[in-house]
C-alpha cells in the first residue's frame, strides 16, 4: 500500500496541500483530479520523494520512502528533457536504471524505442521519442507504484494510445500500483479505476 498521510505543502508561506491523505493500493489505477493549479503535481512530488512535505508522511507498505537505493514509487512528469543528463548518451541513460540488458530489450520493445536512438543525445530526440525512455526508465527501476503526471500530453493520438496500453500492460502484469494524472477525460475515464479529487486549498487558509 501506498500511503500519503496529512500531507501539507507551502510554496512561499502559501499554503498548496493542506492535510492531504490518500491510499493507494497494488494494482489500483487512480486518477488524480482539480483544477489547474490545485496541486496535483505536487502531490505526486510528494508521493515520490522528490519534494519534502512541511507536515505529513509517505509509507509504502509501512515503511518511510528509502534515502539511498531504487525508490519503490517512480514519478514520470511532463518535461522528459528535463529529467535527462543532456551530456549522456540514450543508451547510457538508459542503463541507469539498474535494469538487465534481457529487461532493457524487451523494456524498449514495449514501449518502441528504436535502436537507431540509443546512441544519441537527449537534444537529439523529440519530447515524444524522450518521453519514452524516462518510461523505460521508470519501470526499468521495478517500482512498486508509478505516478505518471501528463506524461502523454504532448504525443499524438497513435503514440499516446501505444504507451498507455503499454504502462497498463506492465501496471497489470506486476500489480503495480498507477497514480496518474490526465487532463483528457476520455483518457481517464477509460484508465482509471478510482478517482481521487483533490480539494482547492481555500483562500482562508492560503491567506
Ligand atoms: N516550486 C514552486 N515554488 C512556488 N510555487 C510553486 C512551486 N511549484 C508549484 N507552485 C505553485 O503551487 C500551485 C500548485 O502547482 P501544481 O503544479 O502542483 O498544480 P497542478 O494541479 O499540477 O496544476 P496543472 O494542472 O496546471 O499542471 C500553483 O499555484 C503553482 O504556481
Amino acid at each position: 500500500m501506498l500511503e500519503g498521510r496529512h500531507l501539507s505543502v507551502a510554496f512561499d508561506g502559501r499554503p498548496v496541500l493542506d492535510d492531504i491523505s490518500l491510499a493507494v493500493a497494488p494494482g489500483e489505477r487512480v486518477r488524480l483530479a482539480a483544477p489547474s493549479g490545485t496541486g496535483k503535481t505536487t502531490l505526486c512530488r510528494v508521493l515520490a520523494g522528490y519534494l519534502a512535505p512541511r507536515a505529513g508522511e509517505v509509507l509504502v507498505d509501512g515503511e518511510p520512502l528509502p534515502k539511498r537505493g531504487p525508490c519503490p514509487v517512480q514519478l514520470i512528469g511532463q518535461h522528459p528533457e528535463l529529467t535527462l543528463d543532456p551530456r549522456m548518451r540514450m543508451a547510457a541513460s538508459l542503463a541507469e536504471c539498474g535494469a538487465s540488458e534481457e529487461e532493457l530489450d524487451r523494456l524498449r520493445e514495449l514501449l518502441g524505442i528504436r535502436g537507431a536512438w540509443l546512441s544519441r543525445y537527449p537534444h537529439e530526440l523529440s519530447g515524444g521519442e524522450l518521453q519514452r525512455f524516462c518510461i523505460a526508465r521508470a519501470l526499468g527501476a521495478h517500482p512498486s507504484y508509478l505516478i505518471a503526471d501528463e506524461v502523454s500530453t504532448m504525443l499524438d493520438a497513435v503514440t499516446q494510445a501505444q504507451i498507455w496500453r503499454a504502462l497498463v500492460a506492465e501496471a497489470e502484469a506486476r500489480a503495480m500500483g498507477l497514480i496518474f494524472v490526465s487532463h483528457s477525460p476520455a483518457l481517464a475515464s477509460r484508465l482509471a479505476t478510482r478517482v481521487v479529487e483533490l480539494p482547492v486549498v481555500p483562500a482562508a487558509v492560503r491567506g
